[in-house]
């Protein structure tokens, strides 16, 4: 239960439609007189956009891979997302830590043990633990459905060029990070049309304590 804001993270491989309907959730939450705040990662920050620029044409070893994903995400804590749940905000984040754990851990196989550490140290809370969605939504779609659908509508990133069987053990990596927390998943069947997966993401939120409460 959250204590002051709400924090929402997407997740899910690329193409599985995350940024097509965080839109629709924030519309919805701002309409129950909330104010939303859309972000993303890698990015948010002026540094984490340089940050993400970076990360997603250069190629680099993993190691370096994941400390620039979390030195991004540490200046996107300290800058956006703690200021704006400090004001009671609802943030909507296109993707956290978990797309570390599921990237660089599962696709890539750098070791889940120092992502761990590395998640511990910049997501350390001032008054102790560790700071964690209110819920995140693992849209999951077959890789072979998600390459379609991103055949053509963009030019593809070092990440989205990758093969379908990378992005199947990135999949397997949300499965994990699932199975490891499933209070805070909520995970959405993305293969449905934009109307059902919309509805799955309703139904989803509507289930949690926070959906009904009034803006602070
Ligand atoms: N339910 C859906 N059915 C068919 N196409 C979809 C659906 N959701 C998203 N798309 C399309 O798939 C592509 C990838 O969606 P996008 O939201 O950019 O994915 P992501 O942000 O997860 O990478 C876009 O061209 C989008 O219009
Ligand atoms: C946050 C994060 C993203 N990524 C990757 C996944 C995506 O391919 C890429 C950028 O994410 P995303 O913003 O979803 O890209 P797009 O808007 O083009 O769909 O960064 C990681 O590998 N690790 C991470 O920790």
């Amino acid at each position: 239960m959250p204590s002051s804001g709400i924090f929402i993270s997407f997740e899910g491989i690329d193409g599985a439609g995350k940024s097509t309907h965080i839109e629709a959730l924030a519309s919805a939450l701002r309409a129950q007189g909330r104010t939303v705040v859309l972000t993303r990662e890698p990015g948010g920050t002026p540094l984490a956009e340089k940050l993400r620029a970076l990360l997603l044409h250069d190629a680099m070893d993993p190691l370096c891979e994941a400390l620039l994903m979390f030195a991004a995400r540490r200046d996107h804590l300290q800058q956006v997302i703690e200021p704006a749940l400090a004001r009671g905000e609802v943030v909507l984040c296109d993707r956290f830590t978990d797309a570390t754990f599921a990237y660089q851990g599962h696709g890539r196989g750098f070791d889940l043990n120092t992502l761990a550490t590395l998640e511990h140290w910049v997501q350390a809370l001032p008054h102790g633990g560790v700071r964690q969605p209110d819920l995140t939504l693992w849209f999951d779609l077959d890789p072979a459905i998600a390459a379609e659908r991103l055949a053509g509508a963009r030019v593809p990133d070092k990440f989205e060029a990758q093969p379908v069987a990378f992005f199947r053990r990135v999949a397997a990596g949300y499965a994990d990070r699932l199975s490891k927390d499933p209070g805070r998943f909520a995970r959405v069947d993305a293969q449905g049309t934009l109307e059902t997966v919309r509805e799955a993401v309703l139904d989803a939120c509507r289930t949690r304590p926070w959906w009904q409460e009034q803006a602070p």
